[in-house]
Formats: C-alpha cells, sequence, structure tokens
C-alpha cells in the first residue's frame, strides 16, 4: 500500500521497543526485542510516577531519608568527642552531647520504620497509577498484530512486573545510593583524619563491591529477559491445568501428568538460569566479604597498637573501628543499592518502551497545513481494491491480490473453505491490521485516513471466537453498547430478538445472574451459571443485536452452534436485520447464506466466483460444487 502525495505515516511494528525515541543500546542484544529506554529516560520516568502518584509523600521520605545518611557518622563523631571528653586527665563532658546523642539515636532509630511505612505507601500508589497507565497504553493498541508477537508479550509481562515495583525502586535506590554516599563520605572524611593509608585499603576493598553488584544487575536483567518466554510456557501449562476450558479434555485424554511434567521442566530451566546469576552473587559476596574481614582485622590491630603507642586516643580507636565497620556496611549497602536502582531502571525501560510506544497502525497524518477533518461517509459502500495480506514477513500471503465490492444495504456473503482467508478479511474490515499492499475504500476514503475508533463505532459484529465475559448476563449483552447497560429496554429487545429473553429471566437472579462459576456471589447476586454453548452464541448475537442500527453489520458463522430450530428464527431475524444495513455474512452453512445479495467465494487468497445464489448455481462451479455436496449431506 503506497501512501498518497499528501499523506505520511508513521507505522508502529508488531513489538514496540524499536519504536521509541529515547533509544540507546538494548539491554541485551543477543535477544531482539529488550527494551532499549535509556537510564535517564527511566529516572526520569520514575521522577514522574513518583510526584504524581504520591507527591505528598514523596516530600517526607526524600528528607528522611537522607537524614538517615548522616546519622552514623553524626553518631560515630560525637561518641568519639564523648569518650575523649571521658579520658580527659580532667573528665569533662559537654551537657548537650549525651542529648544530641540520644536525639540522633532515637531518629535513627525511628527513621527505618517511618521510610519502610512511607516507600509501602508510594509503592501502593505509584503501582496503581502506573498499571493504570499501561493498561490504558496497551488498550491504545489499535491492532491486533502486538497481541500476536511473542516478543511484545514478554515485554508486556516485563512492563506489568516493572509497573508494579520498578519505580518505586528506581527511586529508592537512588535515595539510598545517596543516602549511602553521604554515609561513606562521612566514614571516610573520619578515617582520613586519623589514617590516609587505612582510608585508601577500605576504599580499595570497597570499589570492586560497586562494579561487582552494578554488573550482577545488569546480568539479572538480562537473565530475566532471556527466561520470560520460559516462564510464560510455565504459566500457559499452569492454567491448562486450572482452567475449567481445558478441563474436560485434560480429564478425558489424562493429559495432567503430561502438562505438569511440561509446566515442571520450564520452571526447571528457569530456575536453572536463576541459579546460575545467584551463585555468581554466592562467588562475589564470598570473595568480597574475606577481603572486608581482612581490611577490618588489619585496622584494628593498626588502630590498637597505635593507641598503645600514645599516637591514637580511646576515642580515636572507636573512631576507627566505628569507621571502618561503617565504610563497609556503607560500601555493601551503596553497591547493593545502586544495582537494586540498576535493576529497577533496567526493567523500566520495557515500561517506558511500551508507555511511549508509536502507535501500532499506521496514522495518516498531514504533510504540511493541518487537512481539514475528513467528513464521514454515509452509508458504506465498501470496496476492496488488490488486497495483499500476510500477518507478518515470515507468514505466507493470505489475501492475494483481492477484490470485492461490498454495496450498501445489500447482504454479501463470504465463502470459501477452511482457511481460505475469510474471517481475516472480515479483520482487515474492522482495521484489525492493515493490508500489506492495497486499499480498503469506505465510500471512497481509505480506512487508514478515518479515525478508527469512529471506524468501529459504525460496526456491529459477532466473531468466529466471540468472548465469553464472566459478568452478569445483562452486562454481557450491554457490553455491546456500554451507553445502553442503564436502559434495560434495549438489552431486553436484543435477547428478545437473539431468542435468548425468556432463558435469562429464568436464571435465579434474572439477567443479573452472572454468566460464570468462577466467583462467589456477591451481596445481591445470585449464584452463578454455566451457559451452553448455543445459548452462549445467541449471547452473541444479542451483543451484535443491540448495535443493530449501526452502518455494517458482520456476522462470523453466528449460528454455527444453534440447533435447527432456533438457526431458522434467527436467521429470519437477521433477514430482517441485513434489510436495514449493509451486511457481511461468513458462514460454511451454504443454505444459511442463499439469500444475500451476492456470494463472494473466496479461493486462493482472492474472489474466485461472485454472484446471487442462483447465477452462481448456474455457473456450476466452486459454489455449486460446495452447495451439492452440503445438500447431499457429505458436509
Ligand atoms: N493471527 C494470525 N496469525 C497468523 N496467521 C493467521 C492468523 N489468523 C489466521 N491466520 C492464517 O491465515 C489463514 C486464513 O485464516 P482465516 O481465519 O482468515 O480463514 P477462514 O477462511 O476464516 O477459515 P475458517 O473457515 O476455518 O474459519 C490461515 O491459514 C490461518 O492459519
Amino acid at each position: 500500500m503506497r501512501p498518497s502525495s499528501r499523506w505520511s505515516r508513521t507505522s508502529g511494528t508488531a513489538s514496540w521497543s524499536s519504536t521509541t525515541t529515547s533509544c540507546s543500546r538494548p539491554v541485551d542484544a543477543d535477544v531482539p526485542g529488550t527494551p532499549r529506554s535509556s537510564a535517564i529516560a527511566c529516572l526520569t520516568e520514575a521522577v514522574r510516577l513518583a510526584v504524581r502518584a504520591s507527591g505528598g509523600e514523596l516530600l517526607l521520605y526524600v528528607p528522611i531519608t537522607l537524614f538517615a545518611g548522616v546519622c552514623p557518622v553524626a553518631i560515630a563523631w560525637l561518641t568519639k568527642l564523648l569518650l575523649d571528653g571521658l579520658v580527659r586527665p580532667r573528665p569533662h563532658v559537654p551537657g548537650w552531647l549525651p542529648v544530641g546523642l540520644t536525639a540522633l539515636g532515637a531518629v535513627y532509630a525511628l527513621s527505618p520504620q517511618v521510610v519502610v511505612y512511607l516507600r509501602a505507601e508510594m509503592d501502593r500508589k505509584i503501582s496503581l497509577f502506573a498499571q493504570d497507565e499501561l493498561f490504558g497504553a496497551v488498550n491504545a493498541w489499535k491492532g491486533l498484530a502486538r497481541f500476536e508477537d511473542p516478543r511484545s508479550l514478554d515485554g508486556l509481562r516485563m512492563a506489568q512486573q516493572a509497573a508494579s515495583a520498578a519505580p518505586g525502586s528506581v527511586l529508592e535506590g537512588v535515595l539510598a545510593s545517596a543516602r549511602g554516599a553521604i554515609t561513606v563520605t562521612g566514614f571516610l572524611g573520619a578515617l582520613f583524619t586519623l589514617s590516609p593509608v587505612l582510608t585508601l585499603l577500605v576504599v580499595a576493598a570497597g570499589v570492586p563491591v560497586l562494579v561487582a553488584e552494578t554488573a550482577l544487575a545488569k546480568a539479572r536483567v538480562r537473565m530475566l529477559w532471556r527466561v520470560g518466554p520460559v516462564e510464560r510456557r510455565e504459566i500457559a501449562y499452569g492454567q491448562l491445568l486450572t482452567s475449567v476450558e481445558a478441563a474436560k479434555e485434560v480429564r478425558l485424554f489424562g493429559i495432567g501428568a503430561f502438562l505438569r511434567r511440561r509446566m515442571s521442566e520450564e520452571r526447571r530451566k528457569a530456575n536453572r538460569a536463576r541459579r546460575r546469576v545467584d551463585g555468581r552473587e554466592l562467588l562475589m559476596q564470598v570473595g568480597l566479604g574475606a577481603v572486608a574481614a581482612l581490611v577490618s582485622g588489619y585496622g584494628l590491630v593498626w588502630s590498637v597498637s597505635a593507641a598503645l603507642d600514645g599516637r591514637l586516643s580511646a576515642g580515636d580507636v572507636t573512631v576507627v573501628v566505628a569507621s571502618i565497620t561503617g565504610l563497609q556496611g556503607a560500601f555493601a549497602v551503596l553497591s547493593n543499592e545502586i544495582a537494586r536502582a540498576r535493576q529497577a531502571t533496567l526493567m523500566l525501560a520495557g515500561y517506558v518502551d511500551l508507555v511511549r510506544a508509536a502507535p501500532d497502525l499506521a496514522v495518516a497524518r498531514p504533510r504540511a497545513a493541518p487537512a481539514p477533518p475528513v467528513p464521514w461517509p454515509p452509508a458504506p459502500r465498501i470496496e476492496f481494491r488488490d488486497v495483499w495480506f500476510r500477518y507478518s514477513d515470515e507468514h505466507p500471503w493470505v489475501l492475494r491480490g483481492l477484490n470485492l465490492e461490498i454495496p450498501p444495504g445489500e447482504a454479501t456473503a463470504i465463502v470459501g473453505a477452511n482457511g481460505a482467508g475469510k474471517s481475516t478479511l472480515v479483520k482487515l474490515l474492522c482495521r484489525f491490521y492493515d493490508p500489506t499492499r492495497g486499499t480498503i475504500l469506505w465510500d471512497g476514503v481509505e480506512l487508514a485516513r478515518l479515525d478508527v475508533d469512529e471506524l468501529r463505532a459504525r460496526i456491529s459484529a459477532v466473531f468466529q471466537d466471540y468472548m465469553r465475559y464472566d459478568i452478569s448476563a445483562l452486562e454481557n449483552i450491554a457490553v455491546g453498547d456500554l451507553s445502553r447497560m442503564r436502559d434495560g429496554r434495549h438489552v431486553v429487545e436484543a435477547a428478545s430478538r437473539a431468542r435468548i429473553h425468556e432463558r435469562l429471566l429464568s436464571l435465579p437472579g434474572g439477567y443479573g445472574t452472572p454468566l460464570t462459576r468462577m466467583f462467589p456471589a456477591e451481596d445481591g447476586e445470585g449464584e452463578g451459571v454455566v451457559l451452553s454453548g448455543g445459548e452462549w452464541q445467541r449471547i452473541a448475537l444479542a451483543r451484535a443485536f443491540l448495535r443493530a442500527d449501526r452502518d455494517l453489520m458482520i456476522l462470523d458463522e453466528p449460528s454455527s452452534g444453534l440447533d435447527a430450530e432456533s438457526e431458522h428464527e434467527i436467521h429470519t431475524t437477521l433477514l430482517d436485520l441485513r434489510r436495514r444495513s449493509t451486511s457481511v455474512l461468513v458462514s460454511h452453512r451454504l443454505n444459511a447464506v442463499r439469500d444475500a445479495d451476492r456470494i463472494a467465494v473466496i479461493k486462493d487468497g482472492a474472489v474466485a466466483e461472485l454472484g446471487d445464489h442462483e447465477t452462481l448455481m448456474r455457473k456450476k462451479g466452486e459454489y455449486f460444487r460446495m452447495f451439492d455436496l452440503q445438500s447431499k449431506g457429505y458436509t
């Protein structure tokens, strides 16, 4: 499909990582689709989320966290002054010293609890906000390609994980690093005044901790990306083992043990990957711990012998010991926090990529001056013009230069063998995908130039794989047009047309009965019920009938699950509705389409035959062959 000269397009890909603007190197260049948003972009995002979701708590959290960083150094220094005052020939300790020490000690002891509370509250608020934003972004995907791309799904799962904890972790990591840096600087200063050599030694032992922890954080995130598909498979097997939809076959075919084995294999694979990173961490911790113990031992021996020689006071010894212990602790905390912030930032990159992704469907934009809004065409005359389509470059062509006109106010039936591309044609009509080449016109206007939400508001549909929502009967129908949820009249009318009204009335809670056994009944709600397949199909039809006033009615196998009598009744209703709007009907039951105004037979990705029933029967081609087979009862 070539853009017209006045229009330029921005087109997203199935996977969104490559569509963001704030790009840096991906987290893992060997794994396609890993996030690319830079650390700065992630940090900005974390701050934005925290300010917008939990600004009040943030105002308290930042100063308390930073103050807690100053406390250990101040306490160590005041203790030195106190001891020096006590061991003087004429001991003297100013009154403010013990008071100050007590106050600092109390603040230092209390601040962790306050910080934990604030952090938990911030996490709750940020997570709620970020989840909402994330699902808003997913809801803004207009097409289906991203839902069908494994890499997008891995990214979505990582982004979901990140949305709940990563923004808070980034902030906490940054603040705790700042607090750790304050503590480290303070202790370094104190120690330096007593022993520059010892100071250098402690720093030399601390820097590798920092470097190793940061590298480990990156390795951990790379591992999380790599095990993403493995864990998604594990979840999928788990869902098969627990879902009511799969329960029948799992039990009848006895495949429970097989699925459990598969699930455990995936868990073992993921565990192996996690264990490798944990093992690296353990080795590193052991090595660095040994170095820290050596440095502490040396510091203690040196300071005690210096005190015995009279070069250090007793207070100085406490400062040396407190500084070394404090420094090592602070280095450990600092490196831990930097690593945590790094890991959270890398995780958040997936979230940032997703919420800032370009639109997934091509957006037609005027190149120069904004064009006047395209007026919405009245009755749709739909035209497929040389449409070629495949689901991705890796997939085979489904449609190969298909041409088809769907005249306004007429019923057009689409028939053809399994896999011929009938449902694909319907999905293109709803613009769940754009044609790979060629054009679809709605009254002469290219679909891509029309607002996609507006387009869908003009369409009513029953899809072959319609949804069964775990909500009440009324809501199950009303989702067809939420604006009619409150006015039950329309819902009842639609249910009556779909011949399901009486059945719904007979349910324990009438229309309010949940059509699911998934959840316990809530107050004022009847027990949930399980409907039969055909009853569900009528609910799906009622949903479409609620939108019967739309310009285009699409019915993809609307009556495949109905008994003969119901199909006949519904067929009469559909005929009546089809006469009032443009309609597209996909069905394998050729008897159900014989009275359509025109019937298109799809074969080899194109329209092989086109005409009404009589014309096609006279032609004695593909349609005649299929109809003849069905009337003989072979299919
Ligand atoms: N989301 C998808 N991704 C990749 N390939 C797909 C997808 N959906 C359908 N296909 C492929 O496109 C081809 C046409 O499928 P489609 O569902 O349009 O056929 P159909 O004519 O409606 O078939 P049926 O009569 O069995 O419902 C099939 O080969 C199918 O495997």
